[in-house]
């Protein structure tokens, strides 16, 4: 028997403003935090915000605040507290202990162990799903407290009341048991797929990277013309997906790969490695960024760290804007540009072009070599976007196949994917 109406859960978020954040930026980060709640069938009820220098070692947020909060929480029946920043050890057992002076049962839970719960969720293969179980253990494992105990051996599970503290001693044997047996396993899935990579044809390798939602599969979509998974939840893509893509009778790999996030726990970056290799032995980098998201100039500061992290830096990138069709159903300023509104379909192309001439004109310093301003969903620019990718990869492989320009390779069938 199935109950048809799945009962959310509800939540109320808590966060520190630092001294180097603005209130603009804390708003943003609890915004995110509540998309990654949604996206975990977590409803978000309250937030609450502390101005400290830094978070408070011993309950995250000073006294009168936790007060706040256990009052909210006891008043409205809320199922969990979700903390903007990881929790120590010693935070979870100090809140804990706060709220069972209220004998209120609730479910403390961080950031990083809400994306680990998400990760969970959609991880599809056999190796997505060792990895994020053991990032899973290895983030539980130091903060096992009577309440996150049961975490430990439910994968995928969000949070639950536990037992005494003399179970707690054999829970982490037995965490620690099973942390050694899948990495061992893992290490037996990397050999195969690394021989699997070194046995496939040598063409020149394409990955897509940013931060998530931007629009990665959706674009890979359209390149690849292959079915992959987009909607617009936090890490719709775990697994990397990998296909051979044909344009101007080059072929070259593509692979979509999992979005990266601010404050991704190093652990589940670490234990991604072996995912994230598809994105460390690529020639080119295709870095997608959603140009309509308020923050996207952090999360590229974000994606570019973390490839650094993973050893993926210094790689020949292009910077694709994602999303521009956002600009125009409403009035934009852009600084001191005045872009104007496009309800009428005939100002819309000329927006379009006003925003990327723009953005051209604000990224010319920058570094970056190559930028391609597109809409993955609504087909703008995808032109200009595949030549400029042909470019690159042609550059790429001839450094493969020397001779490559005095030789007929491929055969005509092999053309699929040229057309839209
Ligand atoms: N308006 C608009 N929406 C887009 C565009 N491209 C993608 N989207 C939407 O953005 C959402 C996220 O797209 P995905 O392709 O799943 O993004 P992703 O980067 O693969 O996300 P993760 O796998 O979660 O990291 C979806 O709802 C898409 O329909 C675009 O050009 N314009
Ligand atoms: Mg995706």
């Amino acid at each position: 028997m199935h109950t048809t109406e799945e009962v959310k859960e509800t939540a109320v978020l808590v966060a520190v403003q630092t001294q180097k954040q603005t209130a603009e930026q804390t708003k943003e980060y609890l915004d995110e935090l509540a998309f990654l709640a949604d996206t975990s069938q977590i409803n978000t009820l309250y937030t609450f915000t502390q101005k400290l220098e830094k978070p408070d070692t011993r309950t995250y947020v000073g006294k009168g605040k936790m007060q706040d909060i256990i009052a909210y929480v006891v008043d409205n029946d809320v199922d969990m507290v979700i903390f903007d920043d990881d929790l120590s050890p010693v935070q979870i057992r100090n809140i804990e202990t706060e709220f069972a002076k209220f004998q209120h049962e609730v479910k403390i839970l961080d950031r990083s162990l809400l994306i680990l719960n998400i990760f969970a969720m959609r991880a599809k293969t056999v190796q997505a799903k060792t990895q994020v179980e053991l990032a899973q253990q290895q983030y539980i494992l130091p903060r096992l407290t009577r309440m996150w105990t049961h975490l430990s051996k439910q994968r995928g599970g969000v949070g639950m009341r536990g037992p005494g503290e003399k179970e707690l001693e054999t829970d982490r044997r037995i965490a620690n048991d099973r942390i050694v047996f899948l990495k061992e396993k893992l290490k037996q899935i990397d050999k195969q797929a690394f021989t699997q990579r070194k046995n496939r044809d040598r063409m020149v390798r394409v990955s897509l990277v940013g931060y998530t939602n931007v629009g990665k599969s959706t674009l890979m979509r359209r390149l690849a013309k292959a079915e992959v998974f987009a909607e617009n939840k936090l890490f719709a893509t775990v697994d990397a997906t990998v296909r051979k893509v044909t344009f101007d009778t080059i072929p070259f790999l593509l692979s979509d790969t999992v979005g990266f996030i601010r404050k991704l726990p190093t652990m589940l970056i670490e234990s991604f490695k072996s995912t994230l290799d598809e994105v460390r032995e690529a020639d080119i980098l295709l870095h997608v960024v959603d140009i309509s998201h308020p923050n996207y100039e952090e999360h590229i500061e974000v994606v570019n760290s973390t490839l650094t992290e993973i050893g993926a830096a210094d790689k020949p990138t292009i910077l694709v804007f994602n999303k521009i069709d956002l600009f125009s159903s409403e009035e934009i300023v852009i600084n001191d540009w005045e872009i104007g509104s496009g309800n009428e379909p005939e100002n819309q192309q000329s927006r379009i072009e006003k925003v990327t001439a723009f953005l051209k004109n604000s990224y010319m310093n920058n570094p970056q070599p190559q930028t391609v301003f597109i809409s993955a969903e609504q087909k703008e620019n995808i032109e200009e976007l595949r030549d400029t990718i042909v470019k690159a990869v042609k550059e790429k492989h001839i450094l493969i196949f020397p001779n490559w320009l005095n030789e007929v390779h491929y055969p005509t069938e092999e053309l699929e994917g040229e057309e839209e």
